[in-house]
């Protein structure tokens, strides 16, 4: 709702209240028009200010209403009627002035905005375009250049910022209603001609920017469509008049909100504040487990991902212990973290980093540390030394983190003095730049431990995911099926390049073989050789453990091609750290070989099929995470794929885009894959599934309530 109060004096003030974010519900929309009616209709009042309650002026649409129909009064005629009062109208902006929020405040004669107060439309990021005016608006107020990179990118930008490209009438460090009110009784009876958006014209694409913003966006947006649309909005805001852009406005807005992909990308908005409310099966959850603070911690190891740890706790204001035995790491880890630190503050806007960092070969150096993290090769005997070295070091209390990529949490918990104070906290490189964090609680992982792991990494950025202690845990989990169908395929017929551009087309920023060479292609490797799985063996090259086994990628690693850092890999390079990928004719040649040596007879492979092999392979493995309780939910599995694994935000995570495909589909391709490959494990449909699709496929929003269900009756 919103509510009217009249100021002594002539200001009507309106208040939008509706918690947590103002959003324009049907309700807060109802309120504005007749609030505005009301404060037309008073004589005495000469002028008007809206706010929002709480420090916030508002977050945009209600987001949850847009699953249903929209009732109440449309945001359009609402914020025309705004525009077209004749007292002056201003937008007193504290918090956020977001999407439908921007747009309300465009429609304002006037903006005031406090100086912490972000500002934006991210429309496009929910899959759509600012779709109450603020595509024509926008560009009228501020130019095509500055209009084209705000609603493309949807970044939400500083009061300062939004005053310099000249959105904000005035900043203030003061109280911003106070400061708006003064201000519109400062003008009141000016003409408001030029204040009224819609009616001045928008300056026209003379250099065609919009054209060439159009082929760039189609080439960065990868399948997207909302990108697409933001342009095509702007190109009519530039060659049309003001109510025919609108006209194009709403039938963009109208296709958008009729595709899929909003819906995807709406259910990741949601899904990412729901792994935040994490809970795990003890019953520990998000609201029942405190989190201890913490301000000093130390990180082991400063190979790859030490280096951006540190950078990532310093970076959030924590003095960091950081620890390196080999001396020549040390030496290089000394020189490179405080430069990758200066260089990721100056990117945040930050003169000087809040955390102070201090380097030590001496694990000694930790024993004043709240929380270590753990960042030494992926070695369990040698994890285990490292973490019994800690417990006998480090103070009673102290919280012991392992970044391992997969290895048994529980393992190293045994070895300590205190087990429960034992997680995985699993970064993805680079750990400072990441947004995924996995927070791997083991069967002994107390809640306080889950619940300081989950919030450090809140502190710092992340989107922490908690999942439960497997091999892999969840992202690595689910990428071992995929990886294995796209040696598979290659084995059968197909080229790198045409598993990778498959893979692209559905909208991965690379496909598998390209994003193998860019991490190095030992890293597998060596886990490979450490299972056993490598070499001759006593079955068959192309069988393990009873399972068919491609080395495929063993035999490129052992002929020296690690990927880009040796300049060979899937792909070959420039040279060592070369970063163009080229299609190289020795890996078609050794292919063949290959073939050949096996007797396989290549076949041509359909795209299609390269899909449904690589991303249904790892669905599947989804549906059983779930299954085994691994992950709370699909919302969980879904934002560590998106946020984690380049997963197309606009397909939404793995197990939604299931969803949209259709759980009957899915089981019925698995099945029909799995009669070809009977002996591929991982294309056997999951229990879960299959007892998803017989209860008519429920959508994914309630797939939760129907697991717990199923365990409480034991049919899992
Ligand atoms: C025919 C139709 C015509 C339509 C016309 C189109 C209009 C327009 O162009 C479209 C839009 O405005 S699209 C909108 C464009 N706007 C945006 O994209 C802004 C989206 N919002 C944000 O980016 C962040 O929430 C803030 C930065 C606002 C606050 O961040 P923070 O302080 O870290 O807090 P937090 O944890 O993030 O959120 C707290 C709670 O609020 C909830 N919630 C939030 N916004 C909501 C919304 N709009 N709605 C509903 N709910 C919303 C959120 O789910 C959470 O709920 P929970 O139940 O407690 O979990
Ligand atoms: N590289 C990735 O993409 C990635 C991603 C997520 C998790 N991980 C995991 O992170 C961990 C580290 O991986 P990385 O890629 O940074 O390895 P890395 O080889 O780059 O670095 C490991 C560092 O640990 C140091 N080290 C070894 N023993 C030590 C000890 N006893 N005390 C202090 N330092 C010691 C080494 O000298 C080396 O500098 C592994 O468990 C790995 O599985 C890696």
């Amino acid at each position: 709702m919103a509510t009217y109060s009249r100021l002594p004096g002539s200001v009507a003030l309106i208040t939008l209240q509706n918690p947590p974010v103002n959003a324009l519900s049907a309700a807060v929309r109802q309120g504005i028009v007749d609030t505005v009616q009301r404060a037309l209709k008073d004589p005495k009042v000469t002028s008007v200010v809206i706010c929002g309650q709480n420090g916030k002026f508002c977050g945009g649409a209600d987001i949850r209403e847009f699953a249903g129909p929209m009732l109440g009064p449309p945001l359009v005629p609402m914020i025309h009627a705004i525009e077209a009062v004749d007292k002056p109208v201003a937008a007193a902006i504290e918090g956020v002035a977001l999407g439908g929020g921007l747009e309300l405040a465009l429609g304002c004669h006037y903006r005031i905005a406090h100086s912490k107060a972000l500002l934006g439309l991210p429309e496009v990021t929910l899959g759509l375009l600012p779709g109450a005016g603020g595509s024509q608006r926008l560009p009228r107020l501020i130019g095509l250049t500055a209009a084209l990179d705000l609603i493309t990118t949807g970044r939400h930008i500083s009061a300062a910022e939004a005053l310099k490209l000249g959105i904000l009438d005035q900043v203030t460090d003061n109280n911003v209603v106070d400061q708006a009110v003064e201000f519109v009784r400062r003008v009141a009876g000016q003409p408001l001609d030029s204040r009224r958006l819609s009616t001045l014209p928008c300056p026209p694409d003379v250099d065609s920017l919009l054209d060439k913003a159009m082929v760039k966006v189609r080439q960065r947006s990868r399948g997207a469509l909302a990108p697409v649309a933001c342009v095509q909005a702007l190109m009519a805001a530039a060659s049309l008049p003001y109510t025919q852009g609108m006209e194009k406005e709403r039938e963009l807005l109208t296709t958008l909100f009729n595709s899929g992909q909003a819906r995807a990308l709406q259910y990741a908005f949601f899904s990412q504040r729901v792994v935040g409310k994490w809970s795990l099966p003890s019953g520990a959850s998000w609201d029942n487990s405190a989190a201890r603070p913490i301000s000093k911690a130390a990180v082991i190891g400063l190979g790859t991902m030490g280096r951006g740890i540190v950078v990532a706790l310093a970076l959030t204001g924590i003095s960091v212990v950081a620890v390196e035995t080999q001396e020549k790491q040390l030496a290089e880890a000394s020189q490179a973290v405080p430069a990758m630190l200066q260089r990721e503050a100056g990117r945040r806007g930050l003169a000087t980093p809040p955390g102070v960092i201090s380097f030590s070969s001496n694990l000694q150096d930790v024993s004043e540390v709240e929380l270590v993290i753990e960042a030494v090769f992926e070695d369990m005997s040698l994890k285990l030394q490292v973490f019994r070295h800690l417990t006998s070091v480090c103070r009673p209390g102290t919280l012991l983190c392992s970044n391992t990529s997969g290895l048994d949490i529980d393992q190293l918990a045994a070895v300590t003095q205190s087990p429960g104070l034992v997680v995985g906290m699993h970064f993805f490189a680079p750990a400072h730049v990441m947004k995924l964090l996995e927070v791997v609680y083991g069967p002994r992982s107390s809640p306080e431990a889950v619940a300081t792991a989950m919030q450090l990494g809140k502190r710092m950025g992340k989107v922490s995911v908690a999942v439960g202690n497997c091999p892999g845990f969840v992202g690595n989990r689910m990428l071992k099926p995929y990886l294995e169908q796209a040696n598979f395929l290659l084995e059968e017929g197909a080229t790198p390049q045409q598993v990778d551009e498959a893979l692209e087309e559905f909208g991965f920023p690379m496909g598998v073989f390209r994003m193998s060479d860019l991490s190095g292609l030992d890293v597998g490797w060596r886990i490979r050789k450490e299972a056993g799985l490598t070499g001759p063996g006593v079955e068959s090259t192309r069988t393990r453990q009873g399972r068919r086994y491609s080395p495929l990628p063993d035999q490129v690693c052992e002929a020296g091609r690690l990927g880009q850092k040796t300049g060979r890999g899937w792909y070959q390079y420039d040279g060592p750290g070369g970063r163009v990928a080229r299609s190289d004719p020795w890996v078609h040649i050794f292919l063949e070989a290959y073939r050949a040596e096996h007797d396989l007879v290549a076949r041509s492979i359909a795209p299609e099929e390269i899909l449904e092999r690589c991303l249904y392979a790892l669905i599947n493995e989804g549906f059983n995470i779930l299954q085994d309780a691994m992950a709370a939910g699909p919302e969980d599995i879904d934002a560590i794929y998106v946020f984690g694994y380049g997963w197309p935000r606009h397909h939404g995570g793995p197990m939604f885009h299931a969803g949209q495909v259709g759980l009957g589909r899915i089981l019925e391709r698995l099945q029909h894959h799995h009669h070809n490959h009977p002996d591929v494990p991982h294309l056997k449909p999951s229990t879960l599934l299959r007892r998803l699709v017989a209860v008519g496929s429920p959508p994914v929003q309630k797939w939760r309530e129907f697991i717990n269900k199923e365990r409480v009756h034991s049919q899992l």
